[in-house]
């Protein structure tokens, strides 16, 4: 099934239309059904932290969205249309790009190598390079140093400029902070807010509320394959400390 190309305009300031929209959806895993009944919007130009303990559906929600998991109820929207059965490298071509759990970086490839993986959306790899080394200084002194033996934040900025050389509209990050140092993940993620900032949208799965609420447009907390609560950053923080994580 091939989709039409995302139309970012927005006809109303006012009240945009959401960029990406589930609505009741559920997916499963063979006979396992995880998602059951997914209701979640991204407006352009916003983040929206998806928060939630292990188990709760955060990276299958991901994979709905980046079409390598079918929707089985429900519809998957992209500005306004449904993309249900639309394939992953379909959507990528509409502008949807994923940043999995673990950066999904090729370890044994260079960083000038890593780079070079995303010419394939058109971008030179001159410009590719160019920019990610504006963007991320360190990166530049270690092109030619294999991916593998990075530090991890390094290796998370060498995923986003991959994931960035492939000129996304909508970001899909999912656990950023893993394996991080926390200053380093306070690093990564005000650069995800610069790059809302530069007008991506972006969805962020998160078990570390803390690191992500203070860049976050709106909220949403998963818990047993459903959004049981969406909102307020600070308010979901404080139902979040209070409720979930005893005080
Ligand atoms: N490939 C799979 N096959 C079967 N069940 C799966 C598979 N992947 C995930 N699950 C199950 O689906 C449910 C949701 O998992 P998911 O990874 O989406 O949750 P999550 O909120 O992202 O948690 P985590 O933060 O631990 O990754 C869990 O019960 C998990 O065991």
């Amino acid at each position: 099934m091939t989709a039409p190309a995302i139309d970012t305009s927005n006809p109303s300031a006012a009240h945009p239309e959401p960029l990406l929209e589930l609505v009741g959806v559920r997916a499963a895993y063979g006979p396992i059904e995880v998602l059951r009944g997914v209701d979640l919007a991204l407006y352009p130009g916003t983040v929206v932290a998806l928060l939630g303990p292990n188990g709760g559906g955060k990276t299958t929600t991901l994979k709905v969205c980046s079409g390598i998991m079918p929707v089985s109820a429900g519809e998957f929207r992209l500005a306004g249309r449904c993309v249900n059965g639309v394939d992953a490298s379909e959507l990528a071509r509409l502008g949807i790009c994923t940043i999995p759990e673990g950066r999904g970086v090729f370890a044994n490839l260079t960083v000038r190598e890593n780079l070079w993986v995303a010419t394939g959306t058109g971008a030179s790899l001159k410009d590719l390079e160019a920019a990610a080394y504006e963007r991320f200084p360190i990166l530049g002194k270690r092109r030619h140093q294999i991916a593998g033996s990075m530090s991890g934040g390094e290796q998370q900025m060498l995923a986003l400029s991959r994931a960035l050389g492939t000129a996304p509209t909508v970001l899909l990050l999912d656990e950023l902070s893993m394996g991080l140092a926390p200053r380093v993940v306070t690093e990564m993620y005000d650069i995800v807010g610069q790059l809302v900032e530069e007008g991506l949208s972006i969805l962020v799965a998160e078990q570390f509320a803390r690191a992500v609420l203070p860049i976050a447009t709106s909220a949403a907390l998963m818990l047993q394959g459903r959004v049981v609560r969406s909102g307020d950053p600070q308010e979901i923080d404080r139902e979040l400390s209070t409720s979930y994580l005893g005080g």
